[in-house]
């Protein structure tokens, strides 16, 4: 077996980006990410996805070892994020006669992208192409987390082409299938990944998880991060569990300062947490951490502690950008209090609550609030805040 043949007639062709630093522009890349492409080999040959167009030149290096001078006859396009389908212009000018597949609105996008209207086959649920000894078919996962979303079913050897679902950060060390790399290094990876690109879209990803629950899957071949297959219970139920935001008892506290007194606040109510008994704490800076590890934190645990000083008759900036973000995420529950800190004329405190109305979030307990600077006396209200806070985390 080639090194790169995942199983028979089925390679892997992606590339890894150890370059970027920011996926999307916004999250950082610190293990860097991989664009994973395959190729299927039957008589006819499909690919499936490509990869981020300035890596072209590796995909087209990576097909030309597996299959040499034979054509491609098919791309498969799962999902038209850029990162996968910026290599599509040059794949068609090198494979002219390639036929790309995709669904009505993939192929809408396809025009608006690349400019491409021609040698197209419009598939739609449960359509199959025959490859020839491999027939392949193809199931819509809508707003996972795209419109027009699908996964790619080849039912012979249980495998499933599952795009951006069940993909992490962290580029391939070598390995491809999970048998073959740590996995241990990609669940917080993954978690990430989630919490930064998917994690609005709860619902839609428990609507494919039923669809795609139902198939006999033996190997997971998505567009980021390792092949799953002895893993697959573990990454199905990481996804499941995110997906219903479901927290694992633990307490996040993130803050703002800007002269060290809120954050006095703040590293009170984390050791008067850890004095309680709650042993997962992750107190975060918000102003120096990186938004992307504070996303991934919120998503693993159930409780939440955000403090703010007032900035100008509004919540400190950094504070506000995490809300926003929580909120643009529609995650429904979590437990939540919180505490800040004003000099003439407070604000932050009432910005909160104002959130955990629209949230709908319940706070565990009513707000600390302080007056200019920290001082022995917010010891009380600090432990009284943490203590309601730690009866929450550890009821579970
Ligand atoms: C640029 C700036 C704007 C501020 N705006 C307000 C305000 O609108 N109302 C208020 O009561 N305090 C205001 N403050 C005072 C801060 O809220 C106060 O310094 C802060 O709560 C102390 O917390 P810290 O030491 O954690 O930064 C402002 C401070 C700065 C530097």
């Amino acid at each position: 077996m080639a090194i790169t043949e995942i199983l028979p007639g089925i390679h892997y062709v992606g590339v890894n980006d150890r370059t970027t630093t920011r996926f999307e522009g916004l999250w950082s890349l610190p293990s860097g990410v991989s664009y994973n492409s395959y190729l299927v080999i039957g008589e006819k040959i499909a690919l499936i996805d490509t990869v981020e167009e300035a890596f072209g030149s590796r995909l087209f290096e990576n097909i030309r070892e597996v299959i040499g001078e034979r054509k491609i006859d098919y791309l498969v396009v799962n999902h038209m994020e850029p990162d996968h389908s910026s290599s599509i212009a040059a794949l068609r000018l090198r494979y002219p006669d390639l036929r790309i597949v995709g669904n009505a609105k993939t192929l809408q996008m396809i025009g608006g992208y690349y400019g491409i209207g021609t040698g197209t086959v419009e598939v739609g649920e449960g359509s199959t192409l025959d490859l020839g000894g491999k027939v392949l078919s193809f199931h819509l996962i809508p707003m996972v987390h795209w419109p027009e979303t699908m996964v790619t079913w080849y039912a012979d050897e249980g495998v499933v082409f599952s795009g951006d679902a069940f993909g992490t950060f962290g580029a391939l060390d070598g390995g491809i299938t999970d048998s073959q790399v740590e996995p241990e290094r990609y669940w917080d990876e993954m978690r990430r990944y989630y919490a930064c690109i998917v994690g609005k879209y709860g619902v839609p990803v428990q609507k494919a998880l039923q669809k795609v629950g139902g198939l006999p899957i033996r190997t997971i071949c998505p567009t980021h991060g390792p092949v799953w297959q002895r893993e697959i219970p573990r990454v199905v139920d990481l996804y499941d569990r995110l997906s219903r935001y479901e927290g694992e008892p633990g307490a996040v506290v993130a803050y703002g300062s800007m002269y060290g007194n809120t954050e006095q606040m703040a590293e009170r109510i984390a050791r008067e947490l850890a004095e309680a008994g709650v042993r997962r704490i992750r107190v975060h800076n918000l102003s120096y951490a990186d938004p992307s590890v504070v996303l991934r934190d919120v998503f693993r645990y159930d409780t939440l502690v955000v403090g703010s000083p007032t900035y100008n008759a509004e919540l400190f900036p950094p504070v506000e950008q995490l809300l926003r973000r929580l909120e643009a995420r529609c995650i429904p529950q979590r437990n939540f209090a919180f505490f800040g800190s004003f000099t003439w004329a407070a604000a932050a405190v009432r910005r909160m609550k104002e959130f955990s109305e629209r949230m709908k979030w319940e706070p565990v307990c009513g707000p600390v609030e302080m007056k200019q600077g920290y001082s022995p006396a917010m010891i009380d209200p600090c432990r009284s805040l943490a203590a309601a806070v730690a009866e929450r985390v550890l009821r579970k």
